[in-house]
Formats: C-alpha cells, sequence, structure tokens
C-alpha cells in the first residue's frame, strides 16, 4: 500500500530548475532508494518531503507531496515534520545535551509534555529500535560527542523514531562513517523498515542493492527509472540505468 505519493515534483532554487517533474509512489514500510550520481537532486526531493525548503527564500516548490490521502503542502508544517523524520548525512546530535535528551529533544524542544516514567519509557524504547541501548545504557547522561561516528548517527536515528514518524528519510546516512558504522546502519535500516516506511538517499549502488525493496534512479534533475530494487538492478529499462550501474558514469 502506497503511503506516500509525489506528484510532478518541480524545485527550483532562482533560475536554477534542480528537480524536473518527479513522480513516485511510496509504499509502507519498504525502503525506497533514492539513487544517483552527485548533484543530480536527490537531497532536494528528500527535502521537498520534509518541507524544508520554505526555510530558504530562494526555494520554489511545485507539484504535489500527498501523506495518506492529505496534501503534505497543505498541512501545517511541524507536524508534518512530525509525521516525517529525517536523518542527516552528517550525524547531529545536539552537543550539549546528554543521550537521553538527545532522543527526546523533539519532545523538549516543542514543549510537548511526558512524564518521568513516559520519557524513560520513550528513550528506551527509541534507542532498543536504533539498536544503541545496550551501548549507551550505563551513560545516558553522557554527551552525545562522547559517541563514536556510527553510534551518533544511530543517536539521530533514535531521536527520530521517538516522534513516532511514519516515514523515516535517510539522506546518506552512512557516507561519513567507517565501513563497520556503515555496515551496522544498513543491517538497523533493514530491521527498521518493520515498523516504519524508509527513503533512503544514496550514491552507493551496491548499498541500494543491499538494503532497498524499491528503487529510483535520479539522472540530471530528472526521475529516469522507478520501480522493483531486484527488476532495477539485474534487467534496468533504460539505457542510463544501465550506465550508471555498471559504472559508465557516476
Ligand atoms: N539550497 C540550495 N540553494 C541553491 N542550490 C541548491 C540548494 N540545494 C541544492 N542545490 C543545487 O541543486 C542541485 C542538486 O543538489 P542535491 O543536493 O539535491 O543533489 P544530490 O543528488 O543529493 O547530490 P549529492 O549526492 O552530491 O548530495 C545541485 O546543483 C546543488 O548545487
Amino acid at each position: 500500500m502506497d503511503i506516500l505519493t509525489i506528484q510532478n515534483l518541480c524545485v527550483s532554487f532562482l533560475e536554477n530548475t534542480v528537480v524536473r517533474n518527479v513522480s513516485m509512489n511510496i509504499e509502507e514500510k519498504k525502503v525506497t532508494a533514492v539513487m544517483g550520481p552527485s548533484g543530480c537532486g536527490k537531497t532536494t526531493v528528500l527535502r521537498a518531503v520534509n518541507r524544508l525548503h520554505e526555510l530558504s527564500s530562494h526555494a520554489r516548490v511545485t507539484g504535489k507531496v500527498i501523506l495518506g490521502g492529505a496534501d503534505l503542502y497543505a498541512l501545517d508544517a511541524i507536524l508534518v515534520r512530525r509525521k516525517i523524520g529525517m536523518v542527516f548525512q552528517r550525524p547531529n546530535p545536539f552537543p550539549t545535551m546528554g543521550i537521553y535528551d538527545n532522543v527526546v529533544a523533539g519532545y523538549l524542544l516543542n514543549g510537548l509534555k511526558l512524564n518521568k516514567p513516559e520519557m524513560d519509557n520513550l528513550v528506551e524504547e527509541s534507542l532498543r529500535a536504533a539498536a544503541l541501548w545496550d551501548e549507551v545504557k550505563d551513560s545516558l547522561r553522557k554527551r552525545g560527542a562522547w559517541l563514536s561516528g556510527g553510534q551518533q548517527q544511530r543517536l539521530c536515528i533514535a531521536r527520530a523514531l521517538a516522534m513516532h514518524p511514519e516515514i523515516l528519510l535517510l539522506d546518506e546516512p552512512t557516507s561519513a562513517l567507517d565501513p563497520k558504522a556503515a555496515a551496522s546502519i544498513e543491517e538497523l535500516i533493514v530491521q527498521l523498515k518493520k515498523t516504519v516506511t524508509i527513503m533512503l538517499v544514496t550514491h552507493n549502488i551496491a548499498q541500494a542493492s543491499r538494503v532497498s525493496d524499491f528503487t529510483a534512479f535520479m539522472y540530471l534533475g530528472e526521475l529516469v527509472e522507478f520501480g522493483a530494487s531486484e527488476k532495477m538492478f539485474t534487467t534496468p529499462q533504460d539505457k542510463r540505468t544501465e550506465e550508471y550501474l555498471t559504472g559508465k558514469f557516476g
């Protein structure tokens, strides 16, 4: 079942159109990879789904993004960002907050009240879901900066999960990590799709093929091909997809 529909999405920065007429359906509780060479517009698509472009005055977004039947751009932006969590390329835990406060930061910063037992449960549940609990359960008051890069990224995933999002957007979540930490995030992505829908931006072909159910291949701001990953990685339909997969560009 589709949870999110992107229709004719175009994004421009001043006169420069960087995403053109992108349409795709995102299936619930699956991983959809958005793959393509550097600068093709992957991150721009993801940011449009989280309504981050409206924070920048020179960005213009047209087209539709529909979440569970509702026009995302007609909803309250804060509500949208609660329903759709995002994790960025560089782990960005709040540096002065402890691990515990980082997990519940979305609640603290939005003035959402929880009592202590509720908060304790949420912290444990979110850190467990992000496969970090066992490593940090005795150091919950230590600062996020005390963790390794991979642990910091899992903390950012826990922080996003704590809001119980319907969709989790992961923008190149492993590109700043060493191979071992990257592998653990990939394992986590596969676990997480049991409970949340994931859109994963990556330029890493092997990663997209390992973890995704569906793949969108973008090139020069356009969606070239979209479909089941198994099919795209074995029998791509478009010559540009085939050339990208065989390393002819990118
Ligand atoms: N806020 C912005 N203002 C102006 N131009 C932007 C902005 N964000 C992105 N761009 C431009 O849009 C184009 C697409 O960028 P985007 O980050 O979406 O590509 P990408 O496919 O995610 O690339 P990468 O893999 O390198 O992150 C680039 O040319 C980039 O310079």
